[in-house]
């Protein structure tokens, strides 16, 4: 497996001030990653860095990939939400980046926006308004969205909040096929904490200290896990 993203002594954080201190990580292509963490200990910081939203304190974070090779899912506003458009409309989107000052969207974007609604299921509401959507096709709505923007890797922030037990099965399954058949790389913040464990390869979590950063089976061996295991759950996102 080669890197798609390196993480060289990175110090996280705002305005010089560090969150999370040194860290060293890689994303494999088509690796999936949890991130997981209490709440307030960094994760959507570390997100919006990855994604170029905020700059690393310090340190180099390489990326390995197409200016636009990270497709991302935030978590949804009300005002997302209520978004008057159709779900095509919405899926399209994920082609802004790219279509810069062209006024309209091309066959082929058109092509491949149909091709990402009927991979998730979902063809048959393109022209539905995604307000009228149900809580779990808008997120599929959004995970179109995302493969329109990238083919590489898929960056979701706690993506099965507000959505019911089987919505949320359903979107985890998605993403799992994704990654095994499409070999999309998967890094995701979660606090279903047995979901992060049972689909992903790798665990990313940060601490108010420190972190941890390693393959699932030796994240099961450590004292993080032992910690969370042992009782102390509460708090964990
Ligand atoms: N724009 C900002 N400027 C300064 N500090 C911020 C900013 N955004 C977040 N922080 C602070 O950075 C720390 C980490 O926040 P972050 O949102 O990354 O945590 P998190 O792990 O995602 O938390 P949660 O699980 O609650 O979403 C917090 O102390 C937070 O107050």
């Amino acid at each position: 497996m080669s890197s798609i993203i390196t993480c060289s002594h990175v110090d996280l954080g705002y305005d010089g001030h560090v969150i999370v201190k040194d860290l060293n990580m890689d994303i494999e292509r088509g690796s999936y990653i949890s991130v997981i963490g209490q709440n307030g200990s960094g994760k959507s910081t570390f997100i919006k860095t990855l994604l170029g939203l905020v700059r690393p304190v310090s340190g180099k974070i390489h990326k390995n990939l197409p200016a636009n090779g990270i497709g991302y899912l935030p978590q949804q506003t009300e005002m997302q939400r209520n978004f008057p458009a159709t779900a095509m409309e919405v899926v399209l989107s994920g082609f802004l980046s790219q279509k810069k000052y062209r006024p309209f969207y091309t066959k082929k974007e058109r092509f491949t926006a149909l091709g990402q609604l009927k991979k998730l299921g979902i063809l048959d509401l393109s022209k539905t308004c995604y307000r009228e959507l149900s809580g779990g096709q808008q997120q599929r709505v959004l995970l179109a969205r995302a493969l329109c923007a990238s083919g590489h890797l898929l960056v979701l922030d706690e993506p099965v909040t507000g959505l019911d037990p089987a919505a949320a099965k359903e979107l985890y399954r998605l993403l799992k096929k994704l990654n095994e058949e499409d070999g999309m790389a998967v890094l995701m913040v979660s606090h279903d904490l047995s979901n992060a464990l049972k689909d992903a390869d790798h665990i990313l979590h940060i601490g108010h200290e420190d972190y941890f950063f390693g393959t699932k089976e030796s994240y099961r061996e450590s004292e993080y896990y032992q910690k969370i295991s042992g009782g102390a759950v509460h708090g964990i996102n």
